[in-house]
């Protein structure tokens, strides 16, 4: 049983950015290459690995990881909001196939899930529900971070349990990364209020939403004309990254601690284990292909910006 795999820097600044006319256009380019992988392969099931930016879990409840059985859009930067087609049965199959393997997981029988895991779907289909998906969260911004071996065993028996299905064409995504730093806030450098939101930030009122939102979105101004107080991207990270998940061997990435990893590449690089988990998952059904490539450190959206789609070698 073959698999396909598309992984993506996502960035809500992708709608509230301007960089200059041939960085966007490469950006779609990459996009529009990636939809006519996934077109040709024809997905009948998506497993999207995601992380959450403190919309749909925060810290009176955070866990590593988490199967969703139904999953509900909450429209963060304009994203769209409402109910994944999520199989239900599937994804508890999946749930209990991983805790067999000595995996714990979370499950939610009402995942809230944000602009990381809706925009790879709104990108690559056009929409939230238009094949059924099994969304995976995997934390990628609350400290404490599991191994990145732990990761790896994840979307391994993820994999393992998506070869055994003879009757469908199953996608993996993975959302996220890569080497960036966005203002999202950090709960050991928060004030009382930037706590309480991290604690149990959720459905913030419109003002609350929009104020959060501009702050990011004028973080990005700032970055693109070299005066915000974040960290910068790290090109030469990424493309390493990159290389040894085309590699197909896998095994280096579980030397990656998480301190290296924030100080290498920022606080949000974590969101790489959302991309770790889906080629560990399409390495699960044997050898792969990558078929494309593509990467660029794009400040305007507060990333490095990589988009990468493989499929079990023939
Ligand atoms: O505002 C947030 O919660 C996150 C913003 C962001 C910005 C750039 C790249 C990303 O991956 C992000 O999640
Ligand atoms: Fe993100």
């Amino acid at each position: 049983m073959s698999l396909a795999l598309v992984t993506m820097s996502h960035s809500p600044l992708l709608e509230y950015a301007d960089p200059p006319a041939e960085v966007a256009d490469a950006v779609q380019g990459a996009f529009d290459t990636a939809r006519a992988f996934v077109k040709d392969y024809d997905p009948t099931l998506v497993v999207s690995f995601a992380p959450d930016h403190y919309n749909g879990f925060f810290y009176d409840l955070m866990p590593p990881f988490c199967i969703g059985y139904e999953a509900v859009g909450v429209g963060d930067y304009g994203t769209a909001e409402g109910p994944l087609n999520v199989p239900a049965e599937r994804a508890e199959e999946l749930a209990q196939w991983v805790a067999e393997r000595d995996i714990d997981v979370a499950i939610s029988r009402r995942m809230e899930v944000d602009h990381g895991a809706i925009q790879p779907l709104e990108i690559l289909f056009g929409g939230i529900d238009a094949v059924p998906t099994i969304p995976v969260f995997v934390n990628g911004v609350a400290k404490p971070f599991v191994t990145m071996r732990r990761v790896r065993r994840l979307g391994e028996a993820i994999g393992a349990f998506l070869t055994t299905f003879e009757d469908e064409r199953v996608l993996v995504l993975g959302s996220g990364g890569l080497s960036h730093d966005p203002p999202v806030p950090q709960w050991a450098t928060a004030d009382d209020a930037a706590r309480a939101m991290l604690l149990s930030g959720r459905h913030p009122t419109a003002v609350a939403r929009q104020a959060r939102q501009q702050r990011v979105i004028d973080t990005a101004k700032a970055f693109a004309a070299g005066t915000a107080a974040i960290q910068d991207l790290n090109p030469a990270w990424d493309q390493a990254l990159m290389a040894t998940l085309a590699s197909g061997d896998l095994s280096p990435i579980d030397a990656m601690t998480p301190e290296q990893m924030a100080k290498d590449a920022g606080n949000s690089s974590h969101e790489v284990r959302t991309w770790v988990a889906a080629f560990a998952a399409l390495g699960a059904a044997g050898p792969y292909d990558v078929a494309y490539s593509f990467y660029r450190p794009i400040r305007e959206y507060i990333a490095g910006f990589g988009v990468m789609a493989a499929r079990t070698a023939p």
